[in-house]
């Protein structure tokens, strides 16, 4: 049994015990042995992190951004060569498979690399005055200090999303991670440090969401609350952070659905089903919940799926022959217990899974069979609620047009696909399905970090993490009007 040293503070440079001398564990769901602790902070760590973030960003703003982004590129050779130690913590910290894991961390390279080149671009506009010798631009300027808080699903590569594009736009962070995952969290913190990043441009404290998550929303010093999570956390945080004038930028959960029309290629769509549903035991926000297949497919396409979900393969995700890792805790279990029973009250049709594992191994972990219902409703809660875990419902409908009203029938807009070689259903799919990212031919999941990312509805308020979109969360933008006439020139008046 590995046991890490205690997650600390990182604030204003320097490693910090809690000013409340309080500390939490973090275990290992494969197994529920106690990795470590992590500080258990409180408003006034906070505080002081708030405090170094202001003072670092005022000389950070400064800096040059193509100068930002060489600590960027350092940040992302650094995550290159400790790829495998890390992608093996995260594992161990959250539960996903070491595949999967490495695939996170890549992810998080993939971002530096990208936001490293945003140090040369930071685009702005420049556009002709109505007025002569009149020159108008607008540029993007910082915005101060951004306050991040991620989930622990994805703990690295949320963080890399949020904290990359914020710094080299010349802000300082303050990040709350998830109480799940500070292993990861410090793990990153100690990249940025190692780069080169100056004291107190990136904090971070650790600490429970009611607490130390709930201060940063009133806040005085922080100008931005980055947030992903739940879409009950995200209301909470856009009503008590909005009533602060925070710009906040929310993503939160999904109830995805892949859509399979009768002219599919079955093979391939069971294929994008199995990784999408019951990849990461089904806990990414863009997991396949929901398949909507066309009637005159279903019976071919649920022979083809339910022996693949059956031989999937639940276990430890460092065992390189498991599919498919633990849930992240009890309370996870219990939920999608809770909701496979339900499910079950409804009239859904069990086909496979339906329970907990505890027996042999699996007695120390937090391991759920992978699920599968057919004749699933759409108004049946399964088929709204966002579960969170290995479950997916499979329901039939008789038309095109009635898959996309039942696909944009729930309260979520993350993410959508469709299975189809009619090109003009592509078409009118890319047009109504009413969610914030579409594939088609492909499962729900596998964002690129240079697209943007986000959805609709309960999803999000707007705002987009990854490619330049991210930008618009990090930075204000300036107009700047340069008169160089020598004489008082009255835009609408003089010229007109
Ligand atoms: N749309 C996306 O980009 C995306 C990506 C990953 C996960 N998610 C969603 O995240 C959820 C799972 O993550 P989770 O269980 O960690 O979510 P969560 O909402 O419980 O917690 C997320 C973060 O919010 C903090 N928090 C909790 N209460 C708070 C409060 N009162 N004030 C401020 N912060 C508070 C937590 O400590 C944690 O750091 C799912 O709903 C999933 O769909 C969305």
């Amino acid at each position: 049994m590995h046991r890490f040293e205690p997650c600390l503070n990182f604030i204003g440079g320097r490693w910090q015990e809690p000013k409340t001398g309080q500390y939490g564990e973090n275990v290992n769901p494969a197994n529920g042995e106690v990795l470590g602790t992590w500080a258990r902070s409180g408003p006034d760590d906070l505080d002081e992190a708030v405090r170094a973030a202001r003072e670092a960003q005022a000389a950070w703003r400064l800096v040059p951004a193509p100068e930002r982004a060489k600590v960027l590129q350092r940040v992302a050779q650094l995550l290159r060569e400790r790829k495998e130690e890390l992608a093996r913590m995260l594992t161990m910290e959250m539960g996903k498979v070491l595949e999967e894991a490495r695939g996170e961390v890549q992810e998080a390279i993939d971002m530096a690399d990208y936001m490293a080149g945003e140090g040369r671009r930071l685009f702005g506009q420049t556009t002709p005055s109505e007025l002569p010798d009149k020159f108008a631009m607008s540029v993007r300027a910082p915005v101060g200090v951004v306050g991040i808080i991620t989930p622990w699903n994805f703990p690295i590569a949320i963080a890399s999303w949020k904290s990359l594009p914020a710094i080299v736009a010349g802000n300082a962070v303050v990040w709350k991670p998830a109480e799940e995952t500070p292993l990861l969290a410090r793990a990153f913190a100690e990249v940025y440090e190692e780069a080169g990043l100056p004291a107190g441009v990136l904090n971070v404290v650790f600490g429970d969401g009611p607490v130390v998550g709930e201060a940063m929303l009133t806040h005085p010093g922080i100008d931005v609350i980055s947030f992903t999570g739940s879409t009950e956390t995200g209301r909470h945080i856009a009503s008590v952070a909005g009533a602060h004038l925070k710009r906040v930028s929310l993503e939160m959960g999904g109830k995805n659905a892949i859509t399979v029309l009768a002219d599919a290629d079955l093979d391939l769509a069971v294929d994008a089903i199995v990784w999408s549903a019951y990849g990461t035991s089904g806990q990414r926000c863009t997991a396949a919940s929901r398949v909507i297949v066309e009637r005159a497919a279903e019976e071919a396409l649920l022979a083809k799926l339910l022996p693949r979900v059956e031989a999937l393969k639940v276990g430890d995700g460092l065992d390189p022959a498991v599919h498919v890792g633990p849930v992240i805790h009890e309370a996870a279990l219990e939920k999608i217990d809770h909701y496979v029973q339900l499910g079950l009250r409804e009239g859904a049709h069990l086909l496979t899974g339906g329970r907990r594992l505890s027996e042999g191994d699996y007695a120390r972990g937090f391991y759920y069979a992978p699920t599968l219902f057919a004749g699933v409703r759409p108004e049946m809660r399964i088929a709204q609620e966002e579960i969170f875990g290995p479950v997916l419902s499979v329901m039939a409908v008789d038309s095109f047009e009635e898959a996309i009203r039942v696909n944009n029938g729930v309260r979520y807009g993350l993410s959508a696909s469709i299975f189809t070689r009619d090109v003009n259903r592509v078409f009118r799919a890319m047009r109504d399905l009413d969610t914030g990212i579409v594939y088609v031919n492909a499962g729900t999941t596998g964002a690129e970090i240079h697209l943007p990312f986000g959805g609709t509805k309960a999803t999000g308020n707007g705002h987009r993490d990854s490619g330049q979109a991210a930008l618009d969360v990090f930075t204000e933008w300036k107009t700047v009007y340069v008169d160089y006439s020598g004489r008082l020139q009255r835009a609408q008046i003089d010229n007109n």
